[in-house]
């Protein structure tokens, strides 16, 4: 077996860079290795109209580290009183590349999200209309409903009398964490995708919670059942054009994670390719990891893939740094437990 890969250059599908220091601390992490991500738009307030996503675009371009090539893909953050005409032209220019639904407190600053389905029925068809995307946090809020059962219900409760609803809709399920999504998003055709995140691909709920709580595993939706981990690697590895990387890196300072109510997030920027490597080793699928990280995430939104590539070497193993250090404090970064082997040429 050859101990170098190289692919086209991938793309991240799901990613916070936040704002401000932060911004400056963890992008060149994601620009080291990805030619584009989706940039989720739930800054504090958040990213709502076609103003605010060029403002927040520009405070990204200005952050780069010089000579870094990497274009950030807006997104616009979906609320009861969003302009159907705002959203259509911020697409016409090429602005934002989809609209992200957070149900009302299903997760980080998602407050100002939707409450009432029939107050966005009008911004949806417009969406269906032109072609733009809908990213979904794929979580119910009800809190008589089981934290490990939230994202199955929203597909029964939500995503698909949505999708009924609106037809012609395309939609990204964010951050797959059950066989229940894997199992949906297969029986569906090429109008709906699924991000699936790295370290999802890594932890189940027993490296949060058995022999000790480990804070920075904890991130929503929160990892599920062994069964529900070894569904998620099936589907990533499998080469289905549905399933596309979105790591869902999500900086938190130690201090915010590590508090009696700690925010949920896991860091995977810096150490999410030699990791996937290692994945798709195990699984006897070197050769589908350009499809999930690099082709299946374009063919979903329409892109071109990139014309760069990005090269693995398997060497002795090694340990990614445990942090990053960011202006407001460290930035743990995911530990998936074992030594990584596969290393990206810088
Ligand atoms: N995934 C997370 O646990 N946290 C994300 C929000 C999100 O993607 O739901 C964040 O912004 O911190
Ligand atoms: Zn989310
Ligand atoms: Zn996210």
């Amino acid at each position: 077996m050859s101990d170098t890969l190289t692919i086209t250059r991938p793309d991240d599908w799901h990613l916070h860079l936040r704002d401000g220091a932060m911004l400056k601390a963890v992008l060149p992490e994601t620009a080291r290795h990805f030619a584009r991500a989706i940039v989720m738009p739930n800054l504090v307030p958040p990213v709502v109209t076609a103003a605010q996503a060029a403002a927040y675009r520009d405070r990204i371009r200005a952050a780069l580290p010089d000579g870094a090539v990497f274009e950030p893909l807006m997104t616009l953050y979906l609320t009861e009183t969003t302009d159907p005409a705002d959203v259509a032209a911020a697409h016409a220019s090429g602005l934002v590349k989809a609209v992200k639904l957070y149900p009302a407190g299903a997760t980080t600053n998602s407050a100002s999200g939707v409450k009432d389905f029939d107050k966005v029925r009008g911004v949806l068809e417009k969406m269906a209309e032109i072609g733009l995307p809908l990213c979904t946090h794929g979580e119910v809020v009800d809190s008589a409903v089981d934290i490990f059962d939230r994202e199955a219900v929203f597909i029964d409760r939500v995503l698909e009398p949505l999708r009924r609803a609106t037809p012609g809709l395309r939609v990204v399920m964010e951050h797959i964490t059950t066989a229940n999504a894997v199992d949906y998003a297969r029986a569906q055709g090429s109008d709906l995708g699924a991000t699936i995140t790295t370290h999802h691909l890594i932890i189940n709920r027993n490296h949060i919670l058995a022999g000790g709580i480990r804070p920075h595993y904890y991130c929503l939706p929160v990892a599920k059942r062994e069964e529900h981990r070894l569904a998620l690697r099936a589907a990533a590895t499998s080469g289905d054009p549905r399933f596309f990387l979105g790591t869902d890196s999500a900086p938190h300072t130690d201090a915010n994670k590590l508090l009696p109510c700690g925010c949920a997030g896991c860091f995977t920027a810096t150490n999410t390719m030699a990791i996937l490597a290692h994945v798709f080793e195990e699984e006897g699928a070197l050769d589908r990891l350009e499809s999930f990280a690099s082709r299946n995430g374009p063919t979903f939104y329409g892109l071109p893939v990139n014309a760069g590539t990005l090269t693995l070497r398997k060497g002795a193993p090694y340990a990614a740094p445990a942090h990053i250090e960011s202006g407001d404090g460290p930035v743990t970064v995911f530990d998936p437990g074992f030594a990584l082997t596969w290393q990206v040429d810088d």
